[in-house]
């Protein structure tokens, strides 16, 4: 009989979690799950309540109500071994300003060394930390001399210098120039791929979402109103593809579910005259737009297309 491999317990586990300030509900009723080894990137608009849902996952805030499990613990009750496993980059950190990068890193990993496991040694060697992100040659100067970028690329060694199985990254990218984005990209990858870690991120740039997550999450309206990847919540907002060609001087689109039978037809009837021909999936923007105005609108998800010549 073949046997199925072993299902791990997912890493987060949250249901129905709430959030009041004051008067203000801003979470009402999130679940999500976060299984081992994925990367989950949490979208939403401004003030959705993505930060707030990160920091109660953290133990940083204290929640109004709901069920949260990271790593099989509580975060609101749980102590140091489990803040070892756990990576944190927050929106903005600003502290340290007359450290060195090399220094506090050094300080930091050291709190993480009792921790360490023959199959997780903690943490990561300062020196190879400081060159993965890109900051050796500015690994002696002042914290305070360093640009928003720079200090960005401190944030987040300091979420992984304690080599964590999950870390939760929030807005990582804000202020990051192309190149630096690309290299913290790849830097995602790697942890994902080589390391195993889990990760769920916040951000704003959505060509960022589609490019690392395995799994996109959208909070509007206190809720997350999607769940699945890039693909999967393109597809469930347009639930279709749009054929856009152009025949003579005619520009055409269409709305198709069923994009290779339907261009065969286009070629058998139109032959030569056809040109411009362009096939158009939903982009990540449409369908994330689509979907936080359907919920602001109090909607669920439907098809979206209407065919339309022009
Ligand atoms: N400590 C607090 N006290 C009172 N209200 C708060 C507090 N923290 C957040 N809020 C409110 O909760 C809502 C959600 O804030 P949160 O920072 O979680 O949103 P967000 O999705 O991360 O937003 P952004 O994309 O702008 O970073 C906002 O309306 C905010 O004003």
């Amino acid at each position: 009989m073949p046997v199925s491999p072993p299902v791990s317990a997912p890493v987060v586990e949250v249901r129905d979690l709430r959030m009041t300030y004051g008067t203000n509900e801003v979470l009402s009723g999130v679940d999500l799950t976060v299984s081992a080894g994925e990367v989950v990137c949490l979208l939403g608009p401004n003030g959705a309540g993505k930060t707030t849902t990160i920091e109660v996952l953290e133990g940083f805030r204290v929640r109004s109500a709901g069920d949260v499990r990271v790593l099989g613990e509580d975060p609101a009750r749980a102590g140091d071994a489990w803040r070892a496993r756990v990576g944190v980059v927050l929106q903005s950190w600003r502290d340290h300003a007359r450290w060195t990068p090399r220094r506090l890193l050094t300080q930091l990993g050291g709190y993480y060394a009792p921790y360490s496991t023959p199959d997780r040694p903690r943490p990561y060697d300062v020196g190879r930390l400081l060159d993965t992100v890109g900051l050796t040659e500015h690994a002696d100067r002042k914290i305070v001399t360093l640009s928003g970028g720079q200090r960005r690329r401190l944030d987040v060694a300091v979420g992984i210098i304690g080599r964590p199985e999950l870390l939760f990254l929030d807005e990582p990218t804000a202020g990051f120039d192309p190149q630096a984005r690309r290299d913290f990209h790849e830097l995602v990858h790697r942890l994902s791929d080589l390391e195993g870690t889990s990760i769920l991120l916040t951000t704003h740039d959505l060509a960022e979402a589609e490019k690392l997550a395995d799994r996109i999450l959208i909070l509007a309206g206190g809720r997350i109103v999607a769940d699945g990847s890039a693909e999967e919540l393109g597809r469930r907002v347009a639930g279709t593809a749009e054929v856009r060609w152009a025949c003579g001087s005619e520009r055409f689109v269409h709305p198709t579910t069923d994009v290779v039978p339907f261009v065969r037809r286009l070629v058998e009837q139109h032959g030569d005259e056809l040109t411009d021909l362009e096939v158009r999936r939903a982009s990540l923007e449409d369908t994330y737009l689509a979907m936080v105005q359907r919920s602001e609108a109090g909607l669920r998800p439907g098809p979206a297309l209407e065919e339309v010549t022009r």
